[in-house]
């Protein structure tokens, strides 16, 4: 040991080069939209290891359930940049502030009033949206996405980006595309597939349905759900999802379908009688992190690197195609379906008429006001 403390006091280096893109806090880019923080990373046993930390990259955006803006965009692509040269840093946990949304994705009401109509400007967000995905899939650590709320939309693609998912059970998952007037390819139609299968890909990336994160976990899109609500000082399972059997009566998988008619008013007031507590979702994550932290960060580097590449490379193949295709379909489908997420309200209803639409292109009528302001 005497001898190896010699070593390293001669060959120590007499200063270390900084590989940060540009010097500046990460919080700075979108005022405080994007969080960065380096926290102290802990061995199994619970013990702090001293001089090593976990990257946390936090989403500020809780009031519009923590989708990003193009500045939060930049914020991360920095964050996940440094702290894939940052030597300190075991792993990264990426997640949102509170406890309702992890992140619905592209912010609409940005998609709606400046981007809508605007395809050249879209392109320059998507080469910017494009590279946060990429640098998650990048990152020179391990990327675990702390599922602390919703995972719809982008929120989903980029959390698929992730290495590891971890859900509290109350979490929601899916695609909004085709119903608010975006296809899911920054990343779901890549992933998915791999992921879930091309059948279950299907389903989710077309129809829209959320679903619980009982089934992301059965699916195999997350490696492990944890409860977060408290009944009476007790921890319970999400009571609007079906998690005491695995199969009905006709031998059909039920675990983790959402309960239906009066079982599923009957779970959402039990979630109202609780409280929500992150703290089994915050254990599990300092679990993942130590695990990982007691490995050769090298051979930890190049295994994710391996195991990242069924996603990489279908996501590096349509990437760039998916930037021109999204870019242009911001002057027709995405043009009235992000305005009517916007513009419209729970009463008054935020999609567009899709049968009146669907009618009148039938009828051969061109994209012009008369359809973009259905
Ligand atoms: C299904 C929902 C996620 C949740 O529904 P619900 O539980 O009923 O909550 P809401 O009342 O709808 O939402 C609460 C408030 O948050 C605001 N909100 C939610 N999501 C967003 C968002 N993405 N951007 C901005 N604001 C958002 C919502 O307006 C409410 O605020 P208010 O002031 O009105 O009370 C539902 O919210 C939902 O469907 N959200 C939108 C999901 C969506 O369409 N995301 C974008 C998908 S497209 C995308 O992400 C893409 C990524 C890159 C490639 C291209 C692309 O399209």
């Amino acid at each position: 040991m005497a001898r190896t403390n010699v070593m390293i006091a001669e060959t120590f280096p007499e200063y270390l080069v900084d590989h940060n893109l540009i010097d500046c806090e990460v919080e700075s880019l979108c005022n405080g939209m994007v969080r960065y923080e380096k926290r102290p990373a802990r061995r199994r046993d619970g013990s702090v290891a001293e001089g090593l930390y976990n990257a946390w990259i936090i989403f500020n955006n809780p009031r519009q359930y923590n989708s990003y803006t193009t500045e939060m965009v930049k914020a991360t692509i920095l964050a996940f940049r440094r702290a894939s040269v940052d030597r300190e840093v075991n792993a990264v946990v990426f997640t949102g502030v509170g406890d309702k949304a992890f992140c619905t994705g592209g912010n609409t009401k940005e998609y709606a009033e400046y981007y809508a109509g605007n395809p050249q400007e879209y392109r320059q967000y998507m080469r910017l949206f494009n590279d946060m995905v990429s640098s998650i899939l990048g990152c020179d650590r391990p990327v675990i996405c702390r599922v602390n709320g919703m995972r719809i939309g982008g929120g989903q693609e980029i959390g698929m980006a992730c290495d590891f998912s971890i859900a509290q059970d109350l979490a929601k998952f899916g695609q909004a595309g085709p119903k608010h007037g975006s296809a899911a390819i920054g990343g779901a139609t890549d992933f998915l597939p791999i992921m879930i299968g091309c059948e279950q890909a299907m389903v989710s990336g077309t129809l829209c349905e959320p679903f619980s994160a009982h089934k992301a976990a059965r699916l195999g899109i997350i490696a492990d759900v944890v409860p977060a609500l408290k009944v009476g000082g007790t921890f319970v399972a999400n009571p609007t999802v079906v998690t005491d059997r695995f199969l009905d009566e006709y031998g059909r998988v039920v675990q983790g379908e959402f309960k239906t008619g009066a079982d599923f008013k009957a779970g959402q007031a039990r979630i109202k009688e609780g409280e929500v507590d992150l703290s089994l979702l915050d254990e599990k994550v300092e679990e993942l992190c130590a695990k990982l932290l007691e490995t050769f960060p090298e051979c930890m580097t190049k295994s994710l690197e391996e195991l990242r590449k069924p996603k990489l490379q279908a996501w590096n193949l349509n990437k760039e195609n998916s930037r021109a295709w999204l870019a242009l379909n911001m002057m027709n489908e995405a043009r009235i379906g992000f305005r009517a997420f916007n513009e419209g309200t729970k009463e008054t209803g935020r999609e567009i008429d899709f049968v009146k639409l669907r009618r009148q292109l039938a009828e051969g009528t061109p994209w012009a006001e008369e359809l973009i302001e259905i």
